[in-house]
């Protein structure tokens, strides 16, 4: 098990691959941790060092009290590359990871040169959703909520097909540490990147499950309007974590976007 000091918290990571191969750093979604990029990072071993975290308060990485404000989780990134000695990567972010990325790429961009946005948004819901779910889950624990997170996780298919591995997914979402959780859902009611993220520039893929509940393609697709140049691919079939129940199509998605933009 690897951990490092990063902002002050130890963080779990993964860092595979060759170190002069071009690197991808992967940043998780609210509610998971780095395993759930484990099908593709799989699929892209050999080609590129593959850099994975826990990010503060998810897996196996340090849990402060919430809450913890967007700049928190920043920082960790930042420091966590700081700490690697890694500049410019290719950064790909699900969900409250996809806004992690776009703070980095606002306000560290010496450490990113290309952005993949997965099923995430300047802007996620209402700062009164995000209340309520706290409020629910301050209450009732996360299992209170985990049947309709994993609706929106997974596609039907997905679900009534893979009984099993949904046993799984299910026991990564509530055995989140709670005030991981709670402190990441205070960071997303508070963030609204739309002025920042329609001054980027760099080369950046916006990709999106078709049948993704959370963060819906209509969302994703307005996010990727805003920064110029962006490209928007729909991954058929796929609810909020493509990087799960698609990961081919994903993974072909993102080599498609490295070769057109030659970013190795
Ligand atoms: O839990 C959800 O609804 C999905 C989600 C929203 C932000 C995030 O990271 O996951």
């Amino acid at each position: 098990m690897d951990m490092i000091r990063a902002n002050g918290l130890a963080l779990h990571y993964a860092d595979t691959g060759e170190a002069d191969l071009p690197v991808i750093v992967f940043s998780n979604s609210l509610g998971t941790d780095f395993r759930s990029w484990d099908r593709v990072a799989a699929r892209l071993s050999g080609q590129f060092r593959l850099v994975r975290y826990d990010t503060r308060g998810h897996g196996l990485s340090d849990a402060p009290d919430a809450p913890y404000a967007m700049s928190d989780h920043i920082d960790d990134l930042s420091s966590l590359l700081d700490g690697l000695k890694l500049k410019s990567v290719i950064l790909v972010g699900l969900s409250v990871g996809g806004q992690i990325a776009q703070g980095i790429a606002i306000h560290r961009p010496d450490l990113v040169r290309a952005l993949v946005l997965c099923d995430t948004a300047a802007k996620i819901g209402t700062a009164d959703m995000w209340q309520g779910r706290m409020e629910a889950i301050d209450k009732g624990g996360i299992e209170a909520l985990a049947d309709p997170i994993l609706e929106r996780w997974f596609s039907d298919a997905f679900r009534c097909s893979r009984p099993e591995e949904l046993v799984g997914w299910r026991a990564m979402l509530t055995r989140t540490p709670k005030q991981g959780y709670l402190g990441t859902c205070a960071a997303i009611r508070d963030t609204d990147f739309t002025e920042q993220t329609a001054q980027l520039s760099l080369p950046t893929l916006c990709l999106c499950g078709t049948n993704d509940g959370a963060t819906t393609p209509e969302l994703v697709q307005a996010t990727a309007n805003l920064i110029t140049g962006s490209r928007y691919v729909q991954i058929e079939g796929a609810g909020h974590l493509p990087c799960i129940e698609c990961p081919d199509a994903l993974v072909t998605a993102l080599t498609d976007f490295i070769q057109e933009n030659k970013l190795v």
